[in-house]
């Protein structure tokens, strides 16, 4: 565990971090996107959020509680992963979910997100209980996730990786897309300039006609996000987004943390650097040993003893 003092340094070093960085790649590059050359309107911040969040008039009714936890708990035989956990996200915040290492946040997370099915205890998203429901459900429902690992399509274009994610959200029918009916034709157009602005939006759009393998580490994990939004979501929930950053690309994340709250989403973020968390995110979750210890305020959370003394081995100055 570190505890630098340079801005920007982990407080809580994710273990994980060095095995997640992606062997830097030597390989002849497809070449730089002209953005204004493709779209014109690209150029422009406020048609691209429009692109990339087209409902978010509708769909932002800030404060009310999008997704709620109440009891959640999962079980691993004899291990209590989860132990009753209840707590809220509402629309349009960024949510932390923090706590130490085997907490239980990524159990948390994979219950939320259909990986898990709760051993007792339920999730309600937008008034429903996701109890039964399928993974692919769920990023119906307006769920997206990315992962700790970077599971994208290496051989496919950035490009190509976003629309994968956008046709989630088709409703032209096998037959249409066989034989390329006019509305599937029209779907797969509005796909690629949703695409591209998506691309836009998360910072990459040059790099767009680059198989996902040949990015850059910090512009992978851009990918993923990017990906994760064309499926439209109303909740979008980040797994350790940071994890492998140095701190100008953890400064320009949080930067993009806020613009896509800022756009209409809502955020649920699991991250190990606490400088992020602290900075980022409207309110904060702390787990312990699958229970819930805090549900506050950054400012308070900082200050909590319960949470300073879950992360011992920091200093309190250090968490200050
Ligand atoms: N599939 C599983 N089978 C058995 N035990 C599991 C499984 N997944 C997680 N656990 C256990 O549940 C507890 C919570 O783990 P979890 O991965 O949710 O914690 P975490 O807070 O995400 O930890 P980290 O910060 O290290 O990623 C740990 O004790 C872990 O070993």
């Amino acid at each position: 565990m570190t505890a630098g003092p340079g801005a920007g340094d982990a407080m809580f070093d994710n273990e994980d971090m060095a095995a997640n960085l992606a062997p830097e790649v030597d390989v002849p590059t497809a070449g730089v996107v002209d953005v204004a050359a493709i779209d014109p309107a690209l150029v422009d911040p406020e048609a691209v959020a429009e692109a990339v969040a087209p409902q978010r008039e509708i769909e932002t009714a800030e404060g009310q509680a999008l997704l709620k936890t109440e009891g959640l708990t999962v079980r691993f035989g004899g291990l209590v992963a989860l132990d009753d956990v209840s707590f809220e996200i509402r629309r349009g915040e960024i949510l932390g979910l923090i706590g130490p290492n085997g907490a239980g946040k990524t159990t948390c997370f994979n219950a939320i997100t259909g990986v898990y099915k709760p051993s007792a205890g339920r999730v309600m998203f937008d008034g429903e209980p996701l109890a039964k429901t399928k993974r692919n459900e769920i990023t119906r429902l307006g769920i997206a996730r990315t992962f700790q690992n970077i599971r994208l399509f290496g051989e496919m274009t950035a490009l190509e990786n976003v629309v994968v994610g956008t046709d989630a959200r088709h409703r032209t029918s096998v037959p249409g897309a066989i034989f390329r009916t006019r509305r599937h034709r029209r779907e797969e157009r509005d796909a690629v300039a949703r695409g591209m602005a998506l691309l836009e939006f998360v910072g990459i759009a040059p790099r767009a006609v680059e198989k996902a393998k040949n990015l850059s580490y910090g512009d992978q994990r851009r990918l993923e996000i990017a990906r994760a939004l064309a499926t439209e979501p109303k909740l979008l929930c980040l797994d350790e987004p940071a994890a492998g950053f140095n701190p100008s690309e953890k400064s320009a994340l949080m930067d993009l943390i806020r613009k896509i709250r800022d756009d209409g989403f809502t955020v649920l973020l699991i991250e190990h650097d606490m400088r992020l968390v602290m900075g980022v995110t409207d309110r904060i979750v702390v787990l312990e040993f699958g229970k819930k210890i805090a549900d506050d305020l950054p400012a308070a959370i900082r200050e909590n003893p319960a949470v300073i003394a879950a992360y011992l081995g920091v200093p309190d100055d250090a968490i200050a």
